[in-house]
C-alpha cells in the first residue's frame, strides 16, 4: 500500500468516510483550480460526507416510519378545509411539541384530511431526524395481541411503542375494541405518558371513545386523562375532500342539497 490515493482509501474506508474516499481527488483539483485554502478544502470534504450521512439517515427513518404514503402540509389545502386550525397546525409543524414531549389529536369526520395532517406531521419529523412510527389503530391492536400471545409484549411495547421519539395512531374509533384489546391499548397510552408524543386521529368526539374502549368508562377516563394532560387538540369540520372533485362534476350532491 505505497500509493497515497490507495492510503486514503484505506483509513476513509476504516472510518467510514466513503463520500471523501470518493470524492476527494475530484474535489482537490477544484480545489487548486479555484486557488482555495487547505481548510476550504477539508470543509467542502466534510460537508460532502454529513450531507451522506444525513440522506442515509432519513432514509432509515423514513423506512422505520412504515408511512403507507408521503403527505406534506403545502399540499394540504387550507381554503378547502376552511375549519382546519391553520395556524395552530403550522405551529405544530415547526415540531417544538416533539422536544415537549406533547400530544396531538386531530379530530373530524371521514376525509377531511386527519390522516393527511398526521403524515404531514410525520414527515416533517423524518426530515428532522427524528425516529416516528406510523400504524393504524387496527394494525396496532392486531400485533399487541399477537405479541401478548407470543409472551413477547415487553419487548414490543419497548421496540414498537417507546423507542419512537414520534408515534402516529391513525383511525381510532372505526373498529371497537374488546376488553382485552382496550387494556393493551391504554398499556401503549400509559407507557408513552409523558415519555414521548403521540398524535392520535379520531372520527369519534372524546365523549364518544368509551364504546370504542368495550365501554369501560373508568378505563377511557384514564387513558384520555394521560393522553390530554399535554396536548394539543385540532378540530375539523367540513366535507370530505375525497368527494371533492366528484361534487364538482356533479356525480354527488352536497350535503346542503340533501
Ligand atoms: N384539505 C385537503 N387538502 C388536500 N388534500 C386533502 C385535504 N383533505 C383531505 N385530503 C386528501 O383526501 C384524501 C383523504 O384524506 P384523509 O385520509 O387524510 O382523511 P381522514 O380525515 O383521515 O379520513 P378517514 O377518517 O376516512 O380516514 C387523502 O388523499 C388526502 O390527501
Amino acid at each position: 500500500m505505497n500509493l497515497q490515493h490507495e492510503r486514503i482509501a484505506d483509513a476513509c474506508r476504516q472510518l467510514g468516510l466513503h463520500v471523501i474516499s470518493e470524492a476527494w481527488p475530484s474535489l482537490a483539483q477544484a480545489n487548486i483550480e479555484q486557488d482555495k485554502g487547505y481548510g476550504d478544502f477539508i470543509e467542502h470534504l466534510l460537508a460532502e460526507e454529513l450531507k451522506s450521512k444525513h440522506h442515509r439517515t432519513r432514509t432509515a427513518l423514513l423506512k422505520f416510519a412504515g408511512f403507507p404514503c408521503i403527505k406534506t402540509l403545502e399540499e394540504y389545502d387550507f381554503k378547502f378545509a376552511s375549519s382546519a386550525p391553520k395556524a395552530l397546525l403550522t405551529e405544530l409543524a415547526g415540531l417544538s411539541f416533539v422536544h415537549r414531549k406533547e400530544n396531538v389529536v386531530l379530530l373530524g369526520p371521514s376525509g377531511v384530511g386527519k390522516t393527511h395532517l398526521a403524515l404531514a406531521l410525520g414527515y416533517r419529523a423524518v426530515m428532522a431526524g427524528i425516529k416516528v412510527r406510523f400504524i393504524t389503530a387496527a394494525d396496532l391492536m392486531i400485533q399487541l395481541a399477537a405479541a401478548n400471545q407470543q409472551g413477547k409484549l415487553k419487548s414490543y411495547l419497548q421496540r414498537g411503542i417507546t423507542a419512537p421519539k414520534l408515534l402516529i395512531i391513525d383511525e381510532i374509533g372505526y373498529l371497537p375494541f374488546g376488553r382485552d384489546e382496550a387494556n393493551l391499548f391504554f398499556n401503549v397510552i400509559a407507557k408513552r405518558y409523558e415519555n414521548g408524543s403521540i398524535v392520535l386521529t379520531s372520527n369519534l368526539p372524546f365523549s364518544q371513545w368509551a364504546g370504542t374502549f368495550a365501554d369501560d368508562a373508568t378505563l377511557t377516563a384514564a387513558m384520555l386523562d394521560r393522553l390530554l394532560h399535554h396536548c394539543h387538540v385540532a378540530q375539523i369540520s367540513g366535507e370530505s375532500y375525497r368527494l371533492k372533485n366528484k361534487k364538482k362534476a356533479g356525480v354527488l350532491p352536497s350535503i346542503g342539497d340533501i
